[in-house]
C-alpha cells in the first residue's frame, strides 16, 4: 500500500481536505469496486458521470475523490478531493503507480486489428510456452498463464480496464511471467485502459468494419487504434493492409508481415497450395505444417512469428513450435456427426465471415450451409455486409439471432436481409438461434458443411427480456446427436474424425 501523496506526487493537481499520509488501498473508476482506503476517480463516461457515483464511492469507504470535472460536490471531511487536468490519465497513470508500474517489469506485446486479436495472442503465448518462457495472455478469453486458466476476478472485457488491468500484471508477475501477450481493442485505446501500460511491441493485423457506432463513425474508430503506434515502443504490422499502412503512419515498423515479398525485415507467409506454409525471412526459408486451418490463421501465426523475431526468437525454434499452435475455443471449431461437418466461429464481421467462409468452401466437398446473425446495440452498418458475403459463399443461409441485446430481432435479422437480396443461395430467416441451428444439421447431407457463426466460445445469449446460457457448440452436438439416433446410426463410427495430420520435419530451413 502507499500514502496518498506518494500517488499524487508529481502530478499536476490541486488537493484539499483529508489526510494526505492515509494509506490507499487501491484505485479505481468504479463505485461498486471501492473498497474502504479506496481513492475513487470521478471520470466523464458516455452512459453517466462519475459525479454521479460519488455517494456510494463514499458509502464504499473512498478516501479520496479524484476528478477533473468542475464543481464536484463537497466532500465529508477526512475525504480528500482533489482536482486534475485529465481524470482518465490519472486513473491509467496511478493504477499503474499503485501495483508498482508491473507492466515494466513484463516485456509486453499488445496486438490490435479488428479480427485476430484472440487468435494471435493466444498463438504468441504458445510459441513463448514453447519456448520455455512463462508467458501470459490476456483478452476476451480472460487471463492464462503458461496454458492455464488464471483464477482471478475480472470483467469480461477485451481490453481491460487499468484498475484491473495492472492488477493483472501485478499478479503476473509475482507468479514469475516475463511475458505477456495482450489483446488492445479499438474501444480500450480510446478509453485510455492501456495509457501508461509499458508496452513493449504494437501488433497491428488488419482493420475492417467494427465498432464504427460506438466510436461515432470510421475515422474515429481508426483514430483510436492508431493510439497503439503512439503508445508502443517498437510496431509490428500487416504490410499488406492499407488501412494499418495509414494508422501507423510514418512510424517505421521493426518488422512487417504478408503474402508478399519484402524487405531484410519482411516475413512473407505462403501456402503451397497442399496445405503447408512457407516461410521467407531475410535469407532464411522454411516450410512448416501448422495444425490450424484458414489463409486468415496463417496471417495471424505471421504475425506471431513476426512479433516474436522482433523480441529476439529465432525463426527456427518458431518453426519447429508451429505444429503445436492450436486455435483458441470458439474459433472454427469443430463437431461431427453422420458425415457432416459442423464448425462454431466467432466471426462477427463482414471480414472474418468472409475468412471464414472462404476457408471452409475451399474444403467442403458438398453444400455450404451457415447460421448467423448480428448482435444488438452494434454497428447496423456490417449487417447487410455480413448478408451480401454469406450469401455469396453459401449454398444455404439461415439468417438468426446473435445477442439481440436491446434490439427487436426481427429489425436486426431484416437489415442482414438487405444484403441477401440478390444471392442465388436458400435464404430463411429463424429468429430462434437454436431452432436456425437445428433447421442448418437437419438440411445438411453428408459432405455438407454447416457454420455457426458469431458467438464462438459466448455462452450466453442476451436479449431485451434476458440473459440466458446458451452454447452453439453444445446446440450443435445436441442436435447431431439426436439426427444420428433418429437415423438409428447412433453407434457414431461414421463421426468425422480430426486426425493428427499435421507435420513439422525442419525441411527447407537454412
Ligand atoms: C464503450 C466503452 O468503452 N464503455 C466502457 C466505459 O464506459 P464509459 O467510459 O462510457 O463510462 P460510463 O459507463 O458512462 O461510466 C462513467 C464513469 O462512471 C463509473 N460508474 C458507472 C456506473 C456505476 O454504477 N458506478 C460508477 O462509478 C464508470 O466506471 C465510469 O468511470 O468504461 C466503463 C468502465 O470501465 C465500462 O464498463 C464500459 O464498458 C461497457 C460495459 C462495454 O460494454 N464495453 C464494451 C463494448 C467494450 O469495451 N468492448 C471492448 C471489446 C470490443 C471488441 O474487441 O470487439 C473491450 O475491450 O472489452
Ligand atoms: N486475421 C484475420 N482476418 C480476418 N478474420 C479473422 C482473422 N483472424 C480471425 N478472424 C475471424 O475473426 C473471428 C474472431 O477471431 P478472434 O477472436 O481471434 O478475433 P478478435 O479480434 O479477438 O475478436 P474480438 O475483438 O471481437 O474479441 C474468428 O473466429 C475468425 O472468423
Ligand atoms: N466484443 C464484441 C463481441 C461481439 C460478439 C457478437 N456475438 C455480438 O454480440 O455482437 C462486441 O462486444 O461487440
Amino acid at each position: 500500500m502507499i500514502e496518498l501523496c506518494e500517488l499524487l506526487k508529481n502530478w499536476p493537481c490541486t488537493a484539499k481536505g483529508g489526510d494526505f499520509r492515509a494509506l490507499v488501498s487501491g484505485v479505481t473508476d468504479h463505485s461498486a469496486e471501492v473498497t474502504p482506503g479506496s481513492v475513487f476517480v470521478a471520470r466523464k463516461g458516455r452512459s453517466s458521470s462519475g459525479l454521479d457515483h460519488i455517494q456510494e464511492a463514499l458509502r464504499n469507504g473512498a478516501v479520496a475523490v479524484v476528478t477533473d470535472i468542475s464543481r464536484p460536490p463537497a466532500l465529508p471531511k477526512g475525504v480528500s478531493a482533489v482536482s486534475v487536468p485529465d481524470a482518465a490519465d490519472f486513473l491509467a497513470y496511478s493504477c499503474s503507480a499503485f501495483y508498482g508500474h508491473p507492466s515494466r517489469e513484463l516485456t509486453v506485446f499488445a496486438v490490435t486489428g479488428t479480427n485476430g486479436k484472440t487468435t494471435t495472442t493466444r498463438f504468441i503465448g504458445q510459441l513463448l510456452k514453447s519456448c520455455g518462457i512463462r508467458a501470459a495472455v490476456i483478452g476476451t478469453l480472460g487471463v492464462w498463464i503458461a496454458g492455464r486458466k488464471a483464477p482471478l476476478q475480472i470483467p469480461p472485457m477485451t481490453t481491460l480496464p487499468p484498475a484491473h488491468l495492472h492488477r493483472v500484471l501485478r499478479y503476473c508477475a509475482d507468479e514469475g511471467v516475463t511475458h505477456v501477450a495482450m489483446e488492445a481493442s479499438s474501444l480500450g485505446l480510446s478509453g485510455r485502459r492501456l495509457d501508461h501500460c509499458s508496452i513493449d511491441y504494437g501488433i497491428f493485423l488488419n482493420i475492417g468494419t467494427d465498432h464504427h457506432a460506438e466510436h461515432g463513425g470510421e475515422e474515429a474508430y481508426l483514430r483510436a487504434k492508431g493510439r497503439l503506434s503512439d503508445l508502443a515502443g517498437q510496431i509490428i504490422v500487416n504490410s499488406e493492409d492499407p488501412a494499418v499502412l495509414s494508422i501507423t503512419g510514418d512510424r517505421l515498423p521493426v518488422k512487417t508481415f504478408g503474402e508478399q515479398s519484402g524487405g531484410e525485415t519482411h516475413l512473407r507467409i505462403v501456402d503451397n497450395g497442399k496445405g503447408d506454409w512457407i516461410i521467407t525471412a531475410g535469407e532464411t526459408h522454411a516450410g512448416i505444417r501448422a495444425p490450424v486451418e484458414g489463409r486468415h490463421n496463417r496471417l495471424n501465426a505471421a504475425a506471431a512469428f513476426a512479433s516474436l523475431m522482433a523480441a529476439g526468437f529465432g525463426l527456427a525454434d518458431l518453426c519447429k513450435y508451429a505444429a503445436r499452435l492450436s486455435l483458441p475455443e470458439g474459433r472454427m471449431q469443430e463437431a461431427g456427426g453422420a458425415g457432416i461437418r459442423v464448425f462454431v466461429d466467432y466471426a462477427h464481421t463482414p471480414d472474418a465471415l468472409e475468412a471464414v467462409l472462404s476457408a471452409l468452401s475451399s474444403v467442403c466437398t458438398g453444400r455450404l450451409i451457415s447460421v448467423f446473425g448480428c448482435g444488438g446495440d452494434r454497428d447496423r452498418e456490417k449487417r447487410p455486409q455480413m448478408g451480401r458475403v454469406a450469401g455469396e459463399y453459401s449454398d444455404s443461409v439461415w439468417v438468426t439471432s446473435d445477442n439481440p441485446r436491446s434490439e427487436e430481432p426481427a429489425r436486426i435479422i431484416s437489415d442482414v436481409m438487405e444484403g441477401l437480396k440478390n444471392s442465388s443461395a436458400m435464404v430463411r430467416a429463424e429468429p430462434d438461434r437454436e431452432q436456425a441451428i437445428r433447421g442448418a444439421i437437419y438440411e445438411a447431407d453428408p459432405g455438407d458443411i454447416v457454420l455457426i457463426a458469431g458467438k464462438g466460445h459466448e455462452e450466453i445469449q442476451i436479449s431485451k427480456s434476458s440473459s440466458r446460457p446458451f452454447s452453439d457448440f453444445r446446440t450443435a452436438l445436441r442436435f447431431l446427436d439426436e439426427r444420428e439416433a433418429e437415423a438409428g446410426a447412433a453407434d457414431g463410427d461414421d463421426r468425422v474424425q480430426t486426425t493428427d495430420r499435421f507435420w513439422y520435419d525442419g525441411s527447407g530451413m537454412e
